[in-house]
Parts: structure tokens; sequence; C-alpha cells
């Protein structure tokens, strides 16, 4: 009886015990479980419109909510191309130009959901046309902007502002896209300069070795707690479609002078052989880039001679490579120092490159595949490329000769450093770009330092506890069955 009773008396709180444990274990377990469950991600949104030279793109981002200022977490969710030309061609409609952001802000709304709408910020900028525009009819360009600032303020997101961004803003945010999106800027490897070429402007804009001659042309940036020390330079009229207008120009007013015949034969070999059409000066001389003189005819008729090395001697005349006040220029008097490191060239440079299998290969082989489809009959390009609409299918000789010239010849580069260029059109999902870096940049979603970063992620923190604590629970079982075995042999030595 004794001895079943003193059994009894140990097995109780021994189960007690044992259960207390059980019970333990299972609440750790199942918070354990609850905490590491992903959670329903919650996203935010925010809309930004390219109101760039040729054409408007609206592009929409999103990012988690509770990880808005880790690098690389904002993603494009969506982009939308505004039907038409660019806002700048509304200036004799500035109405037109509000207007014809409709379908694509409507296609924002169901994009993103509706309870996000209020707190989604809608930026606009306006790049190289509008500053044409603005440099020919300030008024106008008033009225263009007042136009898509009063559509955009009829849409339920938060209006932030529609604006001509500079240049220089233009090349520093597509640098911090690019940047950005390769996750480069929370490491201590290099950076990835960026080249722009749009139609009416082009930028360039990398960390250079060398020091920074003119202050026009240096941004400094703190990013995540580095210091980072930029080159940049917009250059105004030498996007691709001011270029040709530029160049076209040149051509004319010689033609002009040489052939007082009306319609003038325009002769360029810059376009294909067997390319024949008739055009209207004014349609060349209608921007505040071209300086030269306008011919007193109206119509010429537009001669393709397919000469990739003509076209590329009249393309130079465009670059004035002389006046240089600084120990080094790229052109027209521009300081610029030596290209450094890869570089990212988006936007026209990729769509020609692309279009012409020019993405990859050395500058020597680039210019002899160009030389060959320069010198391409008309009606063989036309047959192998029927989609595609006839007045840019014409200008795509012209546009990667001026790609070439300009690279080598404006910029620099050189047989040895041109496979640092990337032709590139998107990093991930994202295209590259100035909108995701003004974005960034407007919303504080770069911060200046690093954030503090916990030893270990949230969820690797919350198992090493729990695991911890089953370790102690575990070690206390033993220390109380050693206790509990050592007494019991003491009582039955003592028996
Ligand atoms: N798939 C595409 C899209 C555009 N383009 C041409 O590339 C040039 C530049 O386009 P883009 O980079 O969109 O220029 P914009 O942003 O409109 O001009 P800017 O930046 O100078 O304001 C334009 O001539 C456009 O017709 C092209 O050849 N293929
Ligand atoms: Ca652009």
């Amino acid at each position: 009886m004794d001895e079943q009773g003193g059994k009894n008396s140990w097995n109780r709180p021994v189960a007690i015990f044992l259960a207390v444990i059980a019970a333990v274990i299972i609440i750790m377990v199942a918070i354990s479980v609850v905490q590491n469950k992903p959670l329903h991600q919650k996203y935010k949104y925010g809309i930004v419109l390219d109101a760039g030279s040729s054409h408007t793109s609206v592009f929409i981002y999103e990012w988690p909510a509770e990880k808005e200022n880790n690098t690389g977490m904002v993603r494009q969710k969506h982009t939308c191309n505004v039907k038409g030309k660019g806002i700048s061609s509304y200036s004799a409609n500035p109405q037109g130009a509000g207007a014809s952001l409709y379908e694509c802000m409507e296609e924002a709304k169901q994009k993103i959901p509706a309870h996000r709408h209020p707190e989604t910020p809608v930026y606009l900028g306006a790049t190289a046309g509008m500053r044409l525009l603005r440099m020919e009819d300030e008024k106008a360009s008033d009225k263009v902007l007042a136009s898509v600032a009063q559509s955009l303020k009829s849409y339920p997101f938060s209006y932030r502002g529609a604006r001509i961004i500079s240049g220089q803003e233009e090349g520093a945010f597509g640098w911090i896209t690019v940047n950005y999106l390769s996750e480069n800027l929370r490491k201590p490897t290099g950076t990835l300069g960026a080249l722009d070429l749009g139609g009416a402007s082009t930028q360039i804009t990398f960390v250079p070795q060398q020091n920074i001659e003119s202050k026009d042309n240096s941004i400094d940036f703190r990013l995540y707690g580095n210091d980072y020390h930029l080159y940049t330079h917009s250059f105004l009229c030498y996007g691709k479609d001011q270029a040709l207008k530029i160049s076209m120009s040149k051509i004319l007013e010689s033609a002009n002078e040489a052939s007082k015949t009306d319609p003038i034969e325009l002769r360029d070999p810059c376009f294909h052989p067997g390319y024949n059409d008739s055009k209207t000066v004014s349609s060349f001389f209608n921007s505040p880039c071209v300086k030269e003189a306008k011919p007193a005819n109206e119509n010429f008729v537009h001669v393709g001679l397919g000469n990739w090395s003509q076209c590329q001697q009249s393309i130079r005349k465009i670059f004035n490579t002389g006046n240089c006040l600084y120990t080094r220029c790229s052109f027209n008097g521009v300081f610029q120092p030596s290209v450094y490191g890869d570089f990212g060239a988006f936007s026209a440079f990729f769509f020609v490159m692309d279009f012409l299998n020019l993405t990859s290969g050395t500058l020597t082989t680039t210019k002899k595949k160009l030389e060959a489809y320069c010198s391409t009959p008309w009606d063989q390009i036309v047959k192998n490329h029927p989609q595609v609409y006839k007045k840019y299918l014409s200008e795509y000789c012209f546009s990667a000769t001026y790609i070439l010239t300009l690279l080598e010849d404006g910029y620099n580069f050189t047989s040895d450093n041109w496979k640092d260029i990337r032709f590139i059109k998107k990093i991930g999902d994202s295209d590259a770009g100035w909108t995701l870096g003004y974005m960034l940049n407007l919303t504080n979603m770069i911060p200046a330092e690093a954030p503090d970063t916990p030893l270990m992620p949230y969820e690797g923190y919350v198992t090493f506890i729990i695991l911890f604590l089953l370790l102690i629970l575990f070690l206390l079982v033993l220390v109380y069955f050693y206790f509990h075995r050592s007494t019991r042999t003491a009582q039955k030595d003592i028996i």
C-alpha cells in the first residue's frame, strides 16, 4: 500500500509537469506557425507619365507596403502608351493634350485596387519636346501643361504635379533607375552609366574617374549611406528626330545652292538606294534646333543613295568637336571626362540597335553590318519588313549611323570599350528610363542613410527564440528526471 501510494504521489506531479510542457510546446508551435506564415502582401502604387517629344507613356509602379525603403523592391506593374504624338504636338490645340491621356488613365483605374486610389501619387514629367516648345512659345507650353494638369486632377489619384523636367534631372533619374533596378546602390561594387536617346534630346550620365570641371555637369547624391559624384549632360536637339532634321536641313541647304530647279532633288546617303519620296521643306525647318537658312522652294524630292560612309561624314557635320575650354570635351564645347565603367543604353539606343540586330558584336562588325544594311535597296527592305510603318523603316539607316557617330565621335567610346555598352530595354520587369528614379526621389523611397538592418530577418528571429525556449524546456525536463530518479534511488536505499 505504502509503496503504491508513494508511486502515485510521484506520478501525479510528473503528469502535471508533462502536461504543462506539452501545453507550452503546443502554444509555442502555434505562435511560430502563425508568425511565420507569409502575410497577405499589401502593395502600394505610384503613377508616372513620361511626356516625351514623340509620345507619352504611363507607368504604374508597385511595391510591398512594408518594404518601401529597400533597394530593388519597386517594380513596374503596367505600362500604357498614349495614342498619338507627344503633348508638345498639341500647341495649337492644348485641350487635346489633356484629353489624349483619357484611355491610359482609365486603364490605371482598373489596374490599381480602388481602395488605394486616393493615396496613389501621380506625376507627369515632360522632356525635350516641351523644352523646345517653351523656347519657341512659352504661352503655348504653359497651356499644354495646364491642360494635362487639369486632366490628371480629374482622376481619383493623388495629383502631385505636371512639369517640364530639366535635362540634368532626366539624366540623373535615368542613372538612379538603372542602378536601383540592378541593385547596385547598397553594394560597394561599381555602378552602371546611363545612356538615353529620345526623339529630341540625349543624355549621358556616369560616375567618372576624373574631376568634373564644369559644375553644370556635376550632381551629388547620398543614397543608402553611399556618396555618388555623377557626371551628367543632356544635349537638347540631339535626340534622333531632331538630329535628322538638322542633318537634312544641312543637305537641303547645299542642294538648294547647287540646283535652282523646283522641286529640289535631295540626294541623301543615309537613305536606301531606290528610295524616292516627295516631302516639304517646312517639315524639316519647323524646329528651333534647325539654324540653317530655309530654301525658298517648299517641295523637294528625297532620293536615297545608301552610302554608309558618306552618311557618317554628313552626320559628323552636326557635331562641333573644336572649341573646348576644358581638358577634354565631348562636342559643342561641352566638358566630358573619359567614359568609365559599364553603360546601359536604352530608349531609342535600344529600339534602333535591336531592330537591326546590332546589340552585340564589336564596333568593327557593327559598322560592317550597318554598311550592308544601308546599301540594301529600298524595295528589298520594304519586302523584308512589310508590317513596319514606312516612315520609320526608311529612317533606321540614318538612326543607327547617328547612334554610332554619337557614341564614337561624340562621347569618345572606342573599339576597346564598345563592349562595355549594353543595349537594354528592361531590367527585370521594369523599363530603363528616368520615370522610376523620378518617383523614387519624390516619394523619398531612397533614404540617404542605409536603414538599420536587424541581425536576422523577423521570421528567423521568431524561429530562433522558439527553438531556444524549447531547448531550455528540454533541459528542465532532463534536470527534473535526473533529480526524480536520484531521489527515488535514495528512497530505495533507505528502505
Ligand atoms: N518602339 C519604338 C519606339 C520609339 N521609337 C522612336 O525612338 C525615338 C525616341 O523615342 P523615345 O525614347 O520614346 O523618345 P521621347 O521620350 O518621346 O523623346 P524625348 O526623350 O527626347 O523627349 C522616336 O523617334 C521614336 O519614334 C522607335 O524607333 N521604336
Ligand atoms: Ca524620353
